[in-house]
């Protein structure tokens, strides 16, 4: 086991061979070289690459201490936010805490109760939330790089109201942590108004690469987590990212290889896991490469899927079905917590050759077993290990992926750092919502929707 997050693409050799990943080899190292020198597309969005060594250290202290207070003085605290200013927290909360972190007893937990909301526009969700928080003592993480997005803004009139009325709007403000752009934005002017301790995104760092920023670090705090831990990690990678050659560069050769397989038609890319905690990785690694490759009529489609769950409803297809995809399966290689199954004297459910194994060992026994599965059906299985599951490994993995997303977009020809097709359905929301400036359009849709 290596002490880091890595690539591997041996099982794939099949269908990539070691002289098409050195064919690429140029191609791989201009993009990280124009990536790098900031030379290429969307070169004002890549302060994420010094992030882990360069962040605001007195910020850093601010988001400890912000998390301490609302470990002390909340039950619950809510995270409000959608994308990039959304999925990292959760993410990392989910793959670091608990399985169960807002149900487990508070003896076990330690930290408040963390509801996510503003990623979706159900009165259903936010009415249920309301429910759960009931009479107990809530803070608020309003998180939005715009100030202007309209799913969060919603759940923040909402929950914003409910906090006031609780606690009166001056004791109100001392619950509501805003991170926003550092000067501009409807979330910010709310913030200067009523005097809410705020965070910075900074300019130069995209939603989607903002884990690593107050956007991430404030919740994950409060969850219990250690964030310097996280920023080592994220560091530790970004030194492999940026420094060894190309054929020891992990972070590169996935770049690489995902676009050998693209230029032959795999134009899906599966992530896969064999951990429930690791979902929400999967949700936020969606955003990151969607929104950073979709565009332009190109890109690789990120999907993924939870194994061993999705094996008995996606699996008959990924075995048998269309063979446009590639997976890359996401293995923690050492299980935090360990069950024995144990023999039983009468062996009624045929479980018996199991005694002495670990649940874990039958688990990797699946992951082992569907890989070969899957390669047989012709689908390419890459895979990247993480040691173990904790902060320092979460940090490489998050750099790893943002590294070989930058380099990867660039391999592809496109900008990877914007994403001008998501104002296509705000704009016809907005015309539909009756918002001010949108009446032309708002009376064509009509029209159409008649
Ligand atoms: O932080 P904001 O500005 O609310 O944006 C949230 C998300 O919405 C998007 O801008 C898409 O509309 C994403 O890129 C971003 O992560």
């Amino acid at each position: 086991m290596a002490n880091k997050v890595t690539f591997d693409y041996s099982v794939a050799k099949k269908f990539v061979s070691d002289t098409e990943v050195k064919m690429i080899q140029a191609c791989a190292e201009t993009a990280k070289d124009q990536l790098v020198n900031k030379s290429g597309a969307g070169n004002d969005f890549l302060g994420w690459i010094d992030l882990p060594v360069e962040y605001d250290k007195e910020e850093f202290a601010r988001i400890q201490k912000a998390a301490e207070k609302i470990q002390k003085d909340s039950e619950v605290l809510l995270v409000i936010g959608i994308g990039g200013s959304y999925l990292g927290a959760r993410a990392a909360i989910e793959f670091l805490r608990h399985s169960f972190y807002n149900s487990v007893s508070k003896e076990i937990r330690k930290t408040p109760e963390i509801y996510f909301c503003g990623n979706n526009i159900s009165s259903n969700y936010m009415n249920h939330l309301i429910e759960v928080i009931g009479d107990r003592d809530f803070s608020i993480n309003i998180i939005s790089k715009s100030g202007t997005t309209t799913e969060p803004a919603i759940a923040f009139r909402v929950f914003k109201k409910l906090l006031n009325e609780k606690y009166g709007r001056k004791e109100a403000a001392k619950r509501i942590y805003a991170t926003t752009d550092k000067s501009r934005g409807a979330l910010k002017n709310l913030a200067n108004e009523e005097g809410y301790e705020s965070f910075v995104v900074p300019d130069d760092v995209g939603g989607r690469y903002s884990v690593l920023t107050a956007v991430g670090l404030l919740p994950i705090a409060v969850s219990g987590a250690d964030i310097t831990k996280l920023m080592e990690g994220a560091a530790s990678m970004r030194d492999y990212c940026l420094n060894q050659p190309y054929d020891k560069n992990d972070s590169l050769q996935y770049a690489a290889v995902r676009n050998i397989l693209l230029r032959k038609g795999k134009g899906i890319e599966i992530l896969v896991n064999y951990e429930p905690s690791l979902h929400y990785v999967s949700e936020w690694w969606k955003q990151l490469f969607g929104e950073s490759e979709g565009k332009d009529q190109k890109g690789i489609y990120p999907a993924s899927v939870d194994f061993t769950t999705d094996l008995h409803s996606m699996g008959q297809f990924i075995q048998d079905g269309q063979r446009t995809m590639f997976e890359t399966v996401v293995t923690v290689e050492k299980s935090s917590t360990e069950i024995i199954l144990e023999e039983e004297e009468v062996d009624l459910d045929g479980l018996n050759y199991l005694a002495g194994k670990s649940v874990d060992f039958v688990n990797k026994s699946a992951m082992k077993g569907t890989l070969l599965a899957h390669t047989d059906g012709n689908v390419p299985n890459l895979q990247v290990f993480i040691p173990e599951q904790n902060e320092f490994y979460l940090g490489q993995l998050f750099y790893f992926f943002e590294f070989a997303c930058g380099v990867s977009g660039y391999m592809l020809g496109v900008n990877p750092f914007d994403q001008p097709g998501v104002e296509s359905y705000k704009k016809n929301m907005f015309a539909l919502l009756g918002k001010p400036g949108f009446e032309a359009q708002r009376e064509e849709l009509l029209k159409r929707l008649q």
